[in-house]
């Protein structure tokens, strides 16, 4: 067994909100769950925009306090954690986000991004041994190091660009992956392999992934568990196979009903009508220590 296991208790997150009856939005109500390295898992957190799921993973990742509620690591939380233990939980539990372009800097090739992990996290004690393994790397998630080394952003494609950022996981090894609707932005094909590798890092690196998302044929793919969040309330959660199946709660029976079906002779004719969080304007209740993201 491993103490490597992050636990929410009770977090609730609220944001000053124009045009709300107390001038606040609950984005996060009471939220609580386990997340265990040992042993490794995908847990998906599925729900529609705006539903919280975002905010929760910026209060695992240690980017957003809650207002209410704890975050804990090995039992310590992380909000408390001093410079060098927060150094080490980063350096455990991973983000991959939708938009992996933003966590470039355009001006610099991609290799950067690659070589500020081997350097930060002394991955390498030699130059040859760093790029070895930043090539081992990329090959790992299907990328050829000839064609995307020396490459500036803009010269890649969004996939190829999501997968670099897999190879720095893949480098850092870590116990934990926070991927926060990172395949929203993929063609079908490259959809598949980004979650295969997800697979792959589970199976022969032993990574835990929560995996967020508003797609339920994401979360039937990928198996493991799932919790379903609605208006920041963690609804229903159990094997994927269970809830898809024997799904409890009128929200994920919701949820279900709005795959489209590509069964001409079953087509989708009704409208979905998904209950819309008011529209506010909001700011963050208490503005989170800015920290770097990578
Ligand atoms: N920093 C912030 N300041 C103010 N309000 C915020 C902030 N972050 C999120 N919110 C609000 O909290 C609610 C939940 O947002 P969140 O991004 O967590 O949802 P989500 O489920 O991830 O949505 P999406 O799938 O569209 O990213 C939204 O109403 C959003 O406007």
């Amino acid at each position: 067994m491993t103490d490597k296991v992050i636990e929410l208790r009770g977090v609730q997150q609220r944001f000053h909100a124009r045009g709300t009856a107390d001038g606040y939005l609950t984005a996060v109500q009471d939220a609580s769950f386990t997340l265990a390295a040992d042993p490794p898992q995908v847990v998906s957190l599925v729900g529609q925009s705006g539903s919280g799921k975002s905010t929760i993973a910026r209060n695992v990742l240690g980017l957003q306090k809650p207002t209410a509620g704890t975050v804990t690591y090995g039992g310590k939380d992380i909000f408390n954690l001093s410079r060098a233990e927060y150094d080490e939980y980063r350096k455990n539990v991973q983000p991959v986000f939708q938009d992996p372009y933003s966590i470039f800097n355009p001006f610099y090739r991609v290799d950067r991004v690659l070589w500020k992990a081997v350097k930060k996290f002394s991955l390498a004690s030699t130059r040859e041994a760093g790029e070895a393994l930043i090539e081992e790397s990329l090959e790992a998630v299907s990328l050829d190091p000839g064609r995307v080394l020396g490459r500036y952003p803009h010269q890649l494609s969004g996939g190829q660009r999501q997968r670099i950022m897999l190879a720095r996981i893949h480098m850092l090894r870590p116990a934990f992956v926070i991927a926060d609707e990172p395949v929203s932005m993929l063609d079908a094909q490259i959809r598949k392999m980004f979650l295969d590798i997800l697979l792959d890092f589970q199976r022969e690196h032993r990574m835990t992934t929560l995996f967020i998302t508003h797609d339920l044929s994401t979360v039937y793919y990928l198996g493991g568990q799932v919790m379903v969040i609605t208006k920041g309330d963690i609804v229903e959660r159990g094997p994927v196979s269970s809830v898809m199946h024997e799904p409890s709660h009128p929200y994920t029976r919701l949820l279900l009903d709005s795959i489209p079906q590509p069964d001409p002779a079953n087509r989708w004719t009704t409208r979905i009508k998904v209950d819309e969080s008011p529209d506010t304007d909001t700011t963050a209740a208490e503005a989170p220590e800015p920290r770097p993201l990578l």
